[in-house]
């Protein structure tokens, strides 16, 4: 096994190098998000090895066969936990993936829409412990969007191989810390949008600069900065506000939000565009066909390997902080935002229920909240 040393070597360096044309450590990472979407291989360099990371969901058949045996599979703890795979230590689970695995095999295992084939391998206990490496490679599928597992190749020549290919390369740690730095999105452009629920409207654009989603901000009227201003944090959810699915009461939210503002004059709808909760549209779609087996919104998650909520509320609260907003009437029944808004140094002085929508098709989505992720019900 080729033990890479713990630091970048120098030709890697992604620290400051005065050059202006030189990649950032987030650009990197950005980089590297989109390679793993293509079906692309990227490297990270860490303990106890350099290491190649495939992701399963769009790994080539092509690519796998010429990988040639060993590696490990890397899932995360709550899919580990719904194949039954023990022991596994933190947030991911490693299995060695034995000689002759077929890619149907570990597809099956990241994806429980799939058939395990009738010769399949039974996972074996792994040998080491989970590193930084295998979580920064399940931060990067989840920053993909793309189901939470990844395939881990090390050897002699790992590193010759990603230089060779032109391959994205950089240390675990450096993606780590990436991924939990808050995005401080900037403005781009706004213009004014009459709406039939608010007619004085007016949509700013925000850009990450790390190329991620955009987000957007409706302004209704123009909220007095020094009051605290009626606001909603609004998720994406394509299905609810575009299609007017039954299965949630996003839609109806979503206009309730807009009509409340436009009769209090003025308000601040951000939408954040973290579909699914943050797991994005294709797991959503996912997600809805294990609950039409039964499962439940918070289970189905479960089952694909991500927790309940993978949204991250940090970036509404930089919204806020980039529109002279510091103190909120909040809409929402969901105490997370709250908190997160709180923590983040946004005030928020007020709660406003925002109750709407609840009918036959979404009754068991709203209760589940209620019961297992803490929502509030009046
Ligand atoms: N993963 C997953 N996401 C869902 C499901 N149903 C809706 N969503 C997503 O859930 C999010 C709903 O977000 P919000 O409207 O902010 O709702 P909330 O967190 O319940 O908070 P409040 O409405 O403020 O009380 C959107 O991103 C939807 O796409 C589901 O069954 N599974
Ligand atoms: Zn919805």
């Amino acid at each position: 096994m080729h033990v890479f040393p713990p630091t970048t070597p120098a030709a890697l360096s992604v620290t400051a190098t005065g050059d202006p044309l030189a990649l950032r450590t987030a650009e990197r990472v950005a980089r590297m998000v989109s390679d793993l979407r293509l079906g692309l291989p990227v490297v990270l360099l860490g303990e106890p090895a350099a290491a190649l990371i495939l992701p399963v969901e769009t790994l080539s058949p092509e690519r796998f066969a010429a990988l040639g045996s060993g590696g490990e599979l890397v899932l995360t703890a709550r899919r580990a936990d719904a194949l039954r795979h023990r022991p596994h230590e933190g947030e991911v689970a490693l299995i060695p993936v034995p000689a002759g695995a077929r890619l149907d095999w570990i597809q099956a295992l990241a994806d429980p829409s799939r058939q395990m084939p009738a010769s399949a391998a039974v996972p074996q206990a792994p040998q080491h412990a989970p590193a930084p490496l295998h979580r920064a490679a399940i931060r990067l599928v989840k920053a993909a969007e793309l189901l939470p597992a990844v395939l881990v190749v090390t050897g002699p020549d790992v590193v010759e191989t990603a230089l060779r290919n032109d391959l994205g390369i950089l240390a675990a740690d450096d993606v780590l810390n990436q991924i939990l730095l808050p995005r401080d999105p900037r403005p781009v452009s706004d213009a004014r949008v009459p709406m039939l629920a608010a007619r004085n409207g007016r949509l700013h654009v925000f850009r990450a600069p790390d190329g991620g989603p955009e987000h957007y901000a409706v302004e209704v009227g123009t909220p007095d900065r020094n009051q605290p201003v009626l606001v909603r944090l609004h998720s994406a959810c394509f299905t609810g506000d575009v299609l007017g699915s039954l299965k949630c009461d996003c839609g109806p939210q979503l206009q309730a939000a807009l009509r409340a503002m436009e009769a209090n004059g003025t308000g601040v709808l951000l939408y954040l565009n973290q579909e699914g909760r943050g797991i994005g549209l294709a797991n959503k779609m996912r997600a809805y066909s294990l609950q039409d087996q039964g499962l439940d919104t918070v289970e189905a998650n479960h089952r694909l390997g991500f927790e309940d909520d993978e949204r991250d509320f940090r970036t509404g609260a930089a919204l806020l902080r980039q529109m002279g907003i510091g103190r909120v009437r909040l809409m929402t029944n969901n105490p997370a935002k709250i908190a997160r808004l709180d923590s983040e140094g946004i005030e928020v002085v007020d709660r406003v229920a925002l109750k709407v929508g609840r009918g036959p098709e979404n009754t068991r989505y709203l209760d589940t909240k209620a019961r297992k992720s803490g929502h509030l019900l009046a």
